[in-house]
């Protein structure tokens, strides 16, 4: 069965790749890539290369699509976008030579009361024949912040499983619907807790936080430092090899597919985190978003550590 993946504030990622950013000054960029993302979308091209087949929605300018129409069909994911007045935004991701990367994040269209309410019934449709729904990424504006809170209750209620991943006001709403899944980086759970999470611990109490909610599946991203994976009966980490990182960008929409994947291929904690960690480190090795080159993933999933922490 298709997952279901939804990007409400979708964006073409310009990006460029130079030696150094300085600001106040002209750059120049050695290498520029122009392609369809926002992270459902993102979420949908990483599952087809998985083998898994996605649905995908959520709102679309009508005016530069596209770029979008060509990478759905070209992954042979089902368009259910509704189509906007107006352009999708376009994001600047500028990587430099030592990994470092800048997002220029815009804030996308405008959404009006008519075109919520049509998308709120086309989830009740998606929800008719769907199971698995990623809802990724902020919201665009016009739209109130509780929207992801709303239909994530609405998804809960058809008996849908819901993996969600956002930041912000957007994100702390949602988690008050119980997703099933959610994977904030240590950041964005630093944000929502109100406090640093300076070790290992500190991480796993906020994470427990979440599960008191109801939500079952916890992962907290960290960059190079991998991920904890919190759960009620267990807590889990799992560590990359050291990178030779070209660009992040799409690597958290890596993770999420890979779970997606994962879940829905029932498969058990460690060899689903394996996975979710070799994916994700591969993300970071390339501009694009995907994977690349399957036996550099065979051999990530070799080098992945994985070991239990205490669930305390
Ligand atoms: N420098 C890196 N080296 C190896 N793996 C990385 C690196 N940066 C990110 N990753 C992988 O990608 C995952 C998601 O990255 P992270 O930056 O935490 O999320 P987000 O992109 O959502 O902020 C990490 O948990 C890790 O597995
Ligand atoms: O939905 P947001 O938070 O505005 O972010 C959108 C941006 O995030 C991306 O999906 C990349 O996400 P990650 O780097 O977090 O994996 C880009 O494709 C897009 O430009």
């Amino acid at each position: 069965m298709r997952i279901v993946s939804i990007t409400l504030n979708p964006a073409l990622d310009l990006t460029g790749q130079l030696n150094e950013l300085v600001v106040d000054s002209v750059n120049l960029v050695d290498q520029a890539d122009l392609t369809p993302g926002g992270k459902g979308i993102n979420v949908a091209r990483v599952l087809a290369d998985m083998g898994t087949k996605s649905t995908v929605s959520g709102w679309l300018g009508s005016e530069n699509q596209d770029p979008f129409v060509h990478l759905f069909s070209a992954i042979d994911a089902k368009d259910e976008f509704l189509r906007q007045e107006g352009t999708t935004r376009t994001n600047v991701k500028l990587a430099e030579v030592n990994g470092r990367v800048t997002d220029i994040n815009f804030p996308g269209m405008a959404i009006d009361h008519q075109a919520v309410q049509r998308m709120e019934k086309k989830l009740v449709e998606l929800a008719q024949d769907h199971e698995w729904f990623v809802l990724a990424g902020s919201l665009p504006r016009g739209v109130s912040p509780t929207l992801y809170q709303r239909w994530i209750e609405l998804l809960n209620q058809h008996g849908a499983k819901v993996i969600f991943d956002s930041s912000g006001d957007a994100f702390s709403y949602g988690l008050e619907a119980s997703p099933y899944l959610v994977k904030p980086n240590d950041h964005e759970l630093a944000q929502w807790v109100g406090h640093d999470l300076p070790d290992e611990s500190a991480i796993v109490a906020a994470a427990r936080q979440l599960i008191t909610k109801g939500i079952t599946h916890v992962l907290v991203s960290r960059g190079s430092k991998g991920v904890i994976w919190v759960s009620a009966e267990q807590v889990v980490k799992a560590q990359p090899p050291k990178m030779n990182v070209v660009s992040t960008v799409g690597a958290g929409d890596s993770m999420v597919a890979a779970m997606a994947h994962a879940l829905t291929q029932g498969w058990d904690v460690t060899k689903s985190v394996t996975y979710a960690t070799a994916v994700s480190a591969l993300a970071v090795t390339q501009v694009s978003v995907g994977i690349s080159d399957q036996s550099k993933l065979e051999s990530l999933i070799q080098q992945v550590q994985v070991c239990e922490l205490p669930n305390t």
